[in-house]
């Protein structure tokens, strides 16, 4: 069932320059869809029209079947997760306190909030000893868990994440991209998800949208953009870049192996 709906969407910052063109999409319940495209092609637009943070110039947006203009807007952005690359912990304030302050203002009481912050906590793969610590005790990588599992404690069906894992290391991030993989598996969410990077767009999406100059240049699954891309440049950003992102674990350690015997065989 249509989640998110984009029906004919422009939106223009500065008169008669449209950054976002005629843009027509709909996102099912329990997909994970990643926005990816070259820089300032409109993805943080189009993300952030859905939680209300940028409204469109023209066109529809429908949320859970309400025209958005119709959403009062605290109770739609309290409905909708939103991970962001700085994930903006309140560094006076503890881990599970962290991840309970949604919950606090919804008038959940102190018990039932460490409980999930100790719920979620664990679900990011995070040792529940972190859940007193201050955010200034953990590495990138671990704060950008904790913003993961904020997003988490309202319960909502939409999240929105915005080059979330962007400023972790390399090896972080991969961890990061598998874990929240499976978190999606298991949850079941709508995910909304921006990123610049194609291994992890294809990687991570159950439905790819590559967006070129405000519009949708395609949008499918990881082996219809890389295999069957529409327009030459679909073929062009993903190029050999995307073929490597489709090849497994195994099939790149078996290329490696071919490639250092081969190397042998010529020495
Ligand atoms: N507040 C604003 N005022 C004017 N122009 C803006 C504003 N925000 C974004 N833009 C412009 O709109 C276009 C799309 O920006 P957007 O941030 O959505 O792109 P993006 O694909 O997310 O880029 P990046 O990958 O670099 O973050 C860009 O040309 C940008 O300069």
């Amino acid at each position: 069932m249509t989640i998110i709906e984009f029906d004919k969407v422009s939106k223009s910052y500065e008169e008669g320059k449209h950054v976002i063109k005629d843009i027509s999409l709909k996102i099912d319940e329990g997909e994970f869809v990643t926005l990816v495209g070259p820089s300032g092609c409109g993805k943080t637009t189009l993300l952030k029209m859905i939680n209300k943070m940028i409204m469109s110039t023209s066109g529809r947006i429908v949320i859970r079947d309400k025209e958005i203009s119709t959403w009062n807007t605290t109770d739609l952005r309290r409905s909708i997760g939103y991970v962001i690359q700085q994930v903006g912990l309140f560094p006076h304030m503890t881990i599970a306190e962290n991840i309970g302050y949604v919950l606090k203002i919804t008038g959940e009481d102190k018990v039932k909030r460490r409980l999930k912050a100790l719920e979620l906590i664990k679900l990011v793969g995070l040792d529940e000893g972190y859940i007193d610590k201050y955010p200034r005790q953990l590495s990138g990588g671990q704060k950008q868990r904790i913003g993961v599992a904020r997003a988490l404690a309202g319960d909502p069906d939409i999240i929105l994440m915005d080059e979330p894992f962007g400023a972790v290391d390399e090896i972080a991030r991969k961890k990061l991209q598998d874990e929240f993989k499976q978190i999606h598996q298991k949850l079941g969410k709508t995910i909304v998800f921006v990123t610049h990077d194609i291994h992890e767009a294809l990687k991570l999406g159950t439905r790819i949208v590559l967006m070129n100059s405000g519009r949708i240049e395609q949008s499918g699954t990881d082996k219809d953009l890389v295999y069957r891309p529409r327009t030459p440049f679909v073929k062009d950003f993903f190029g050999i870049k995307g073929y490597k992102a489709l090849l497994d674990e195994n099939e790149l350690q078996k290329e490696y192996e071919a490639a250092i015997l081969k190397a042998e065989g010529t020495k």
